[in-house]
């Protein structure tokens, strides 16, 4: 069921159309990335969802609920992590907990949160004497104190270092995995790629491509690479005629085959038919840089 739909949504600032158009819904405990150059749309866009921002057109519904019209009982299903400015620099990890869970009617016991998020070393610590990691866990356990249905992280991860960046995926899987859906603003490929069952592209505030990241990928011309030597010579016009294939080409005395997974088995099964080893054999993927590029023609 969906927990998050928006529909034809527009909002501009001035003459400046950031958002114009965008449709989704996203499933319970679905983990659901945006993706998108800078001033794509995307930040306005979880703003809408998020009630911070009223659309000028479209609608929102969070758990059935308008942000706008019923704030009060998004507010109740929905966190969203905080900005890093947004705490003062000397209050300390406890007394936001707190002050944050006084906030709700039910809200989750902030010990046991601070303990689930390593924080409980913490706790007497004020958050200007926190690191980016430390940081980010008190956004996110203050984002899950209220016990939302949905969680909005919006480039949570950046600033941090690759080790900070690794346990929070896990953390947000383990969020996931609670029973929370996330809906998560990136600009990290691999991090949407390995975190995301379905991620939106999104450039000039329109919707490029809607897809889980491997049929993102699966979009991408020659999604598939296989490279090798061969035992005797083969005819190139017997490799492009294979299914799929895409491109047929010669490096360095090695034969280059562009396609999709299945023209990894095509080529592989020709080579066999005649008796054709391949030496050095090497099979590559494309990654959602690749789809990224393909798609949105521009880099991450
Ligand atoms: N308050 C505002 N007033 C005027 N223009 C704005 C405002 N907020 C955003 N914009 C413009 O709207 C467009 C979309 O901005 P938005 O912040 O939604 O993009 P984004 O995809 O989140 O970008 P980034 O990746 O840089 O955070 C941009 O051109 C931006 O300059």
């Amino acid at each position: 069921m969906a927990i998050v739909e928006v529909s034809d949504l527009r909002k501009t600032y001035g003459k400046k159309r950031a958002v114009d158009g965008i449709s989704f819904r996203i499933e319970e405990c679905e983990i659901f990335g945006i993706l998108g150059p800078n001033g794509a749309g995307k930040t306005t866009t979880v703003e809408c969802v998020e009630g911070l921002r009223r659309p000028d057109g479209g609608s929102v519904r969070v758990a059935g609920y308008d942000p706008v019209t019923d704030r009060e009982s998004v507010t109740r299903v929905l966190g969203a992590q905080l900005q890093e400015s947004e705490l003062q620099p000397r209050i300390t990890v406890r007394e936001a907990l707190e002050l944050y869970a006084a906030c709700y009617p039910a809200p989750a016991d902030w010990r046991a949160l601070a303990d689930r998020l390593g924080l409980t070393d913490t706790l007497r610590t004020r958050f200007a004497k926190l690191s980016g990691g430390q940081k980010q866990r008190l956004s996110i356990a203050l984002a899950l104190v209220g016990r939302p249905d949905v969680v909005v992280l919006d480039e949570l991860t950046t600033g941090l270092d690759p080790r900070a960046r690794r346990d929070t995926w896990q953390l947000i899987q383990e969020i996931r995995d609670s029973g929370v859906t996330v809906l998560l603003v990136t600009h990290f490929m691999e991090e949407a790629q390995r975190l995301c069952d379905r991620i939106a592209l999104i450039d000039k505030g329109r919707i490029t491509a809607l897809d889980t990241p491997s049929g993102l990928i699966g979009r991408t011309a020659g999604s598939t690479e296989v490279s090798f030597t061969p035992s005797a010579p083969i005819e190139a016009r017997l490799l492009s005629e294979l299914p799929s294939v895409a491109s047929v080409a010669y490096k360095d005395g090695r034969i280059v085959v562009n396609g999709t997974d299945e023209t990894v088995h095509a080529v592989l099964s020709l080579l066999a038919g005649r008796g054709i080893s391949a030496h050095h054999l090497r099979v590559t993927e494309a990654t959602l840089d690749d789809a990224y590029l393909d798609l949105t023609g521009q880099d991450a």
